[in-house]
């Protein structure tokens, strides 16, 4: 995906997609476009489509109507394998696979695709230095290492092959407050420095604005609020943006 330039298309869109399951919408009618070089937050309450939506950008899943389109391609299915190694996606807990080293699983699509093994182990200690891993980690098997070390891994693993664009889901859910404090701010840093497209699923509106100036809000498969943090607080497009933003307890709250 090319540089933030006016007339290049938006990395990601998706317009009027529907996404069944059974009589369950997962997304109702669902138009957004992602620029290229943007980041942006989805929250929304559970089971709202935010999942489904990051996997039918990446043609994990197919909409039963509507058209995907990245680069400004309407996605098809012959061309998903090329979109994945495009696009960097994690997942909550790190979807590693147990039985191989951090560094097995960072090699996994890049020995794959005939990388050198000196290629491989130089990327990943680019990407060590990047996400502040410890070098011995590289060697340990994924029960090996805490859960903020396998987050990291993962997210190295999505940058193995220097995507022009990340999707996270739920990347730092399973972490203590302590270690996701920590990795938001990493996260962060490595967002602005890699100036790639990124789509950041979160429950959490904090997490949600320091990650993203864009918040798109879901709620049964549709876009509830599409905007700051500043508009779902002070100009909420509906009763439920107000429940939601409300429903995130703070510290002043147990006073
Ligand atoms: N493969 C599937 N088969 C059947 N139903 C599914 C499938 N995947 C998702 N769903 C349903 O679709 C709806 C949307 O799921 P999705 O995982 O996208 O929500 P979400 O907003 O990511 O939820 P959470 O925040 O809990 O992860 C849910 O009701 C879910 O149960």
């Amino acid at each position: 995906m090319s540089a933030n330039q006016e007339a290049s298309p938006a990395a990601f869109e998706l317009d009027k997609v529907s996404k069944r399951y059974g009589n369950l919408m997962a997304l109702d009618q669902v138009s957004l476009a992602f620029a290229a070089g943007s980041s942006t937050a989805l929250i929304g309450s559970s089971g709202s489509g935010k999942s489904t939506l990051l996997r039918v950008l990446l043609g994990l899943e197919w909409p039963d109507q509507g058209t995907v389109k990245a680069d400004g391609l309407v996605l098809v299915r012959e061309h998903v394998l090329e979109l994945r190694r495009r696009v960097g996606y994690v997942i909550q807990d790190g979807g590693l696979f147990p039985h191989l080293t951090a560094l097995g699983n960072l090699a996994l699509l890049p020995h794959h695709l005939g990388w050198s093994r000196e290629r491989i182990r130089e990327r990943a200690e680019a990407l060590v230095a990047l996400t502040h891993l410890p070098q011995s980690a590289l060697d340990r098997y994924p029960a090996e290492l805490s859960g903020g070390q396998r987050q990291r891994v993962a997210l190295m693993r999505g940058l193995m092959l220097d995507p022009d664009a990340l999707l996270l889901d739920e990347p730092l859910g399973a972490l203590d407050p302590i270690v996701r404090h920590e990795l938001q701010d990493e996260l962060k840093q490595i967002f602005e420095r890699l100036g790639k497209t990124v789509i950041v699923v979160t429950h959490d509106i904090a997490e949600a604005a320091w990650f993203a100036d864009r918040i798109v809000l879901m709620r049964q498969g549709r876009v509830i609020q599409d905007g700051s943090l500043d508009d779902l607080r002070q100009r909420p497009a509906d009763p439920f943006v107000t429940r939601f933003v409300q429903a995130q307890r703070t510290l002043g709250d147990a006073a």
